[in-house]
């Protein structure tokens, strides 16, 4: 955790809690991470703990270079519950990536894990080649910036939006508040959000929260001279929305990535993200590629329109919703 002054508040930025019945995460983060660089990458087949039977089709890629972020063999437990049993995978540039599994998988656990947050008991993490140790620090400050879009949303309620939105400029950056002010304005124009600055969350409905939550994620300092790639990842960044307001954060999700454009037809920031979901609508409108975690691996993966045509029975099932199938709850 980390805490800073804002006006006459003192807050901690990154800290959530723990337990699954209290999960809502208080405020979301960016995290620099530690080691950046290329070199010495040791390549690997993609995702060696599969069972190649299980996968619909294997794309093959030439090399590593554009890897930003790997799990290998990564495994995590919560006492006696062993959630995560040798996840691996990779996350290249330019990608977007769904990680979807029934409840209680461990699909947040990983982008903890990813994000830095938790350590994994075994296995790796390799941030653009670069195994990370531990979590992450104060004195990560370059690399790979990676953002984590909790499913809460995660707003400060005693802070405005403008407070929320510009909340690791005004404690890192060197940019004048007038400044930030300007920038939390634009970034909020981009995610179709007017005049809500002086608000407090508890004003705004369930989708402008995340709209608010999305632009502080985007938010970067524009007074460094050398903007870093990101990635994002978001823990179900639809969940609870109706299917309109939905469709506006998956655009969005779209538009902030490098591939997209925004309203005004710029080109997105983020090099690659990663999305936790449970609709349908959200696997087909914000997602390319798909990785399926099932009891602690990821048993399936594929491009997005391979999921409903997968013959593979886990997939199957989920993907129909049925109750018969290899999937017992
Ligand atoms: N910090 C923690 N302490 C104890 N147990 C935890 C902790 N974090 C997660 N768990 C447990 O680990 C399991 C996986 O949780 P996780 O939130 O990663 O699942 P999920 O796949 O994202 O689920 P859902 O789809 O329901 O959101 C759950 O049983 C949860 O209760």
């Amino acid at each position: 955790t980390k805490s800073c002054d804002l006006g006459k508040e003192r807050i901690k930025f990154c800290c959530f809690n723990e337990r699954k019945d209290q999960r809502n995460v208080i405020c979301a983060c960016m995290a620099p991470t530690r080691n950046l660089g290329r070199d010495g990458f040791p390549g690997t087949k993609f995702n060696e703990s599969f069972n190649s039977g299980n996968l619909d089709k294997e794309v093959k890629h030439e090399n590593d270079s554009d890897v930003l972020i790997e799990c290998r063999n990564v495994y995590k437990s919560f006492g006696e519950k062993h959630i995560l049993r040798g996840v691996s995978f990779k996350i290249r540039h330019g990608e977007a990536v769904g990680i979807i599994g029934p409840s209680g998988t461990g699909k947040s656990t990983i982008l903890k894990i990813i994000a830095g947050l938790l350590a994994p008991d075994k296995g790796e993490v390799y941030i653009r080649g670069k195994k990370r140790s531990g979590l992450i620090g104060d004195d990560e400050i370059s690399g790979l910036r990676i953002g984590l879009v909790f499913q809460s949303a995660a707003l400060f309620d005693s802070l405005t939006v403008r407070e929320n939105v510009g909340f690791l400029l005004y404690e890192n950056s060197s940019m004048s508040g007038e400044q930030i002010s300007q920038l939390v304005t634009e970034t909020l124009a981009a995610v179709g959000l007017k005049g809500v600055e002086e608000r407090l969350p508890s004003e705004l409905s369930g989708g402008m929260k995340k709209r608010v939550a999305l632009a502080r994620s985007i938010i970067c300092d524009i007074s460094k001279e050398s903007i870093e790639p990101e990635v994002l990842l978001y823990d179900e960044p639809t969940a609870g929305l109706d299917p309109i307001a939905s469709t506006v954060v998956e655009d969005l999700i779209r538009s902030v990535h490098m591939k997209g454009e925004d309203a005004s037809g710029r080109q997105g920031k983020i090099a690659s993200y990663v999305v936790v979901t449970h609709q349908h609508s959200t696997i087909r409108r914000a997602v390319d590629r798909l990785l399926f975690l099932h009891e602690g691996k990821v048993v399936w993966h594929g491009m997005t329109d391979e999921f409903t045509t997968s013959t593979n029975p886990i997939v199957r099932q989920f993907a129909s919703g049925s109750l018969d199938g290899p999937i017992r709850y």
